[in-house]
């Protein structure tokens, strides 16, 4: 029979998973998570615009569809449940009102491409039902699709050889960046890069007016309208008590100090965040490319982000003499810091490829370390990474593969195409 502290505890843990967004550590049992099917933005991709738009190469789409379905039906036939982006936006802009505000709103940050033609733009985006619109949005505008108006500006008739009005969004897949839950709330991102910079604005939309989220006490940490970026590939949920970000291409510093004063401000149980440095290079584009979490005490790493004797910058922030400061300590080494902080003896690291060099680069590119944990002990991966997921098993991790030719084409792996919404805490 249950204790009383039991039964007390497992009331408690009922009462915290009833919030919409529940998320203390990287490995809990993962109960809902939100993805983006992949869509006609990913056909409207071609060669001279993928360094823009942050592909390397145009992916088949009914063969990305497929793949991604494959991953959406193995999350499901785990028990979790599967939101999709585009469904939770185009519920949120039932509301006319919302709808058009929304329009303004993502016109507005188009507005290199838009130049004079937005009130054109918002007719046409108006016409069509709400799915519809979104779709378009989300795929992208092409100036061939609206009668051209009489050009009266230099720069209108200069960016003629310029095909859209609003760019697609190839990497709305990757569910994982543009916002974060850390506890039960969010970070709602600024995206380093322009291509993806518009993509916060519909979780911002779906916290502030969707009804699984818009009533409920949903914590803002970071917003979008902060001045320096952050991306959710370099936001790791440790514990209920560490944050790691990584200190990246996409991930300021001072987004990080900002987040982690909020968080020490507003967030009772978040103690320290460690800020990780990892090379600023697009192989390594966050830090969840190069490192993370499968089990309480065991990590995949690119051995790459170590210099000799596994040195590197790790920074510890806490909470400082008063709201407007943290206390910031240094650590050279990662697997020593990550020890400290979880307050555990032993720790893995288990390289990507195997530490082999040539293995651990190929694998480490097709997102070999970017494992989505859905309970301690098991992960999500690409099938592609042999040697790593061969690895992982040794280790004692169960490895559940998904096919990945073209959904790996955007750079991005398993943990990057989700992002938790619901996670059964860890027992302690
Ligand atoms: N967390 C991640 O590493 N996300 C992958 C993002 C890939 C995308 N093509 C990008 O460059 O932003």
């Amino acid at each position: 029979m249950s204790s009383i502290a039991e039964i007390t505890s497992q009331r408690e843990t009922q009462k915290k998973l009833k919030h919409p967004i529940h998320v203390t550590s990287e490995i809990g049992t993962l109960r809902t998570v939100l993805l983006k099917r992949p869509g006609k933005e990913v056909e409207n991709l071609t060669p001279e615009f993928l360094q823009r738009l942050l592909f390397d190469d145009i992916p088949y789409l009914p063969i990305i569809q497929r793949e991604h379905d494959y991953f959406a039906e193995t999350l499901k036939n785990r028990g979790i449940e599967v939101l999709y982006l585009e469904k939770l936006v185009v519920e949120t802009l039932s509301n006319p009102e919302i709808k058009k505000q929304f329009i303004d709103d993502i016109l507005r940050e188009s507005k290199a491409n838009v130049n004079g033609a937005a009130h054109v733009l918002k007719e046409y985006l108006l016409s069509f039902s709400t799915a519809d619109m979104v779709d378009k949005v989300m795929s992208g505008i092409l100036k061939k699709e609206i009668e051209p108006e009489k050009k009266s500006h230099l720069y209108e008739l200069m960016e003629d050889h310029y095909p859209f009005y609003l760019d697609p969004m190839p990497n709305l897949y990757f569910t994982r960046d543009p916002a974060a839950s850390i506890g039960n709330g969010l970070s709602i991102n600024r995206m380093r890069e322009p291509a993806r910079r518009r993509e916060s604005l519909f979780m911002q939309y779906i916290i502030n007016h969707h009804p699984r989220f818009a009533g409920h006490d949903v914590p803002v940490w970071l917003d979008r309208d902060f001045g320096f970026s952050i991306e959710g590939g370099d936001e790791l949920i440790l514990s209920d008590e560490v944050v790691a970000i990584g200190v990246s291409a996409r991930t300021s510093a001072r987004a990080i100090e900002k987040l982690a004063l909020n968080l020490f401000k507003k967030q009772d149980t978040i103690k320290k965040v460690v800020a990780v440095e990892i090379p600023k290079c697009r192989a390594f584009m966050h830090l969840d490319t190069v490192f993370t979490m499968v089990d309480y005490d065991k990590f995949t790493i690119h051995p790459e982000i170590q210099g000799p004797q596994g040195n590197m910058n790790v920074y510890i922030l806490e909470k400082g003499i008063d709201d407007e400061h943290v206390n910031i300590t240094h650590r050279t080494n990662l697997q020593e810091a990550l020890k400290e902080v979880l307050h555990l003896d032993e720790l893995v690291l288990i390289p990507c490829g195997g530490g082999d060099e040539i293995a651990a680069s190929r694998e480490q590119w097709n997102d070999g370390s970017n494992t989505l944990a859905i309970a301690p002990g098991v992960v999500v991966t690409y099938d592609r990474n042999y040697i790593s997921n061969e690895l992982l098993r040794q280790n004692g991790i169960e490895v559940i593969e998904i096919s990945s030719s073209e959904l790996s084409r955007g750079r991005g792996g398993p943990r990057c195409m989700s992002m938790p919404i619901v996670r059964e805490d860890l027992h302690k």
